[in-house]
């Protein structure tokens, strides 16, 4: 496994940037994970916001917004969505897994030699994205998450055998533009998905609790906002300056017969660990159902071999 961070990027060389730069890219779909990928890329100056392409089904406001806010280049019609995939060196396949099958076969026919397909899709294979193009084109597949928008994400990447090593280094350099990186075999990519890429959803149902709780001990829901939001900050700094292990760090909070003691000892009696261990566990698992529904559905008989 590799791990790199977003100041590894910063500190990329000029000739591996200025590469990135003349590259055209199109996102394939315009949701949340195309728009924070975007957002990181303009505001890293990756390359020219006018070498983002993107699009999507509804066309309308929402790629008027994207124009607006980043300066990207969009699609509406089905002749400049089909240009757009034609002249892109990277295609970021961006839609959900239940409009993937339809959607990548739909322009399998203008997909080329020398394009680089890159996906976010939550248990697709880069078997099963091969097959639905029917060319063996390089493909990066990754699990980024929804903090990429701000610079601090966290995405696994794994590549088909076919990708070159200058093709390897613009997949991790688009993402380590919006965060942190990890390149891991292609079968480990449900586990990132159960750990970071449904990640944040966890961190915010647990403050979601800490600020009813707080509310609920008689505090304004802004201050136990404000306080919720802090502590979890600088719990994630604390244990990023330090290197400590959380346990070690949860230790030191924890004085003997006190209050935090009164709390864990609650949360152990009710197995809140084992129960949040159970359930990153099961996002793996759907990741790994919808692969394997999506391989069987293009690759029928063929998926078990
Ligand atoms: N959200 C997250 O936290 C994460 C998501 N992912 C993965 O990223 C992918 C995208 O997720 P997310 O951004 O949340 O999804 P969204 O629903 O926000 O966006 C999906 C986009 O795909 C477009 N789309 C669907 N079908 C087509 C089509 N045939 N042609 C053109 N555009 C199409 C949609 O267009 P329209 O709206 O017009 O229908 C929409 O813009 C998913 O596969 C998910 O597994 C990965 C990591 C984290
Ligand atoms: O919930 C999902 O399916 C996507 C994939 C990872 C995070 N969100």
């Amino acid at each position: 496994m590799t791990m790199h961070t977003a100041a590894d990027s910063a500190a990329a060389s000029a000739s591996q940037n200025s590469q990135l730069q003349q590259l055209r890219f199109c996102f394939y779909g315009a949701g949340s994970m195309a728009e924070a990928v975007a957002r990181g890329m303009t505001e890293r100056k990756l390359c020219p916001p006018e070498g983002i392409g993107m699009f999507n089904r509804s066309g309308g406001p929402r790629l008027a917004e994207l124009r607006s806010r980043y300066g990207l280049t969009t699609a509406e019609t089905p002749e400049d969505k089909s240009r757009m995939l034609a002249e892109a060196d990277v295609i970021i396949l961006s839609m959900k897994p239940k409009d993937a099958e339809e959607a990548i076969r739909s322009v399998s026919s203008i997909l080329r030699e020398g394009q680089l397909i890159v996906s976010m899709i939550a248990g697709l294979s880069i078997r099963t994205i091969q097959a639905l193009i029917g060319k063996r084109l390089p493909v990066v597949r990754t699990m980024p998450n929804t903090s990429c928008s701000i610079g601090l994400g966290a995405t696994g990447i794994s590549f088909s055998p076919d990708v070159s090593v200058e093709q390897r280094m613009i997949g991790e350099q688009l993402f380590r533009s919006v965060g942190l990186t990890v390149t891991v075999e292609e079968n480990l990519l449900e586990a990132v998905t159960g750990v970071s890429g449904s990640g944040p959803a966890y961190l915010y149902y647990i403050m979601e609790s800490m600020i009813k709780a707080g509310v609920e001990l008689g505090l304004d829901s802004a201050l136990s906002r404000e306080l919720t939001v802090q502590t979890m900050l600088g719990a994630a700094e604390m244990m990023r300056v330090t290197g400590e292990e959380p346990a070690e760090l949860r230790r030191q909070v924890t004085s003997p017969g006190g209050t935090t003691q009164a709390a864990i000892a609650l949360m152990e009696e009710h197995e809140v660990g084992l129960h949040f261990r159970s359930g990153m566990k099961r996002s793996a698992e759907r990741a790994a159902d919808i692969g394997r529904e999506l391989e069987r559905s293009v690759l029928g008989d063929q998926h078990e071999s």
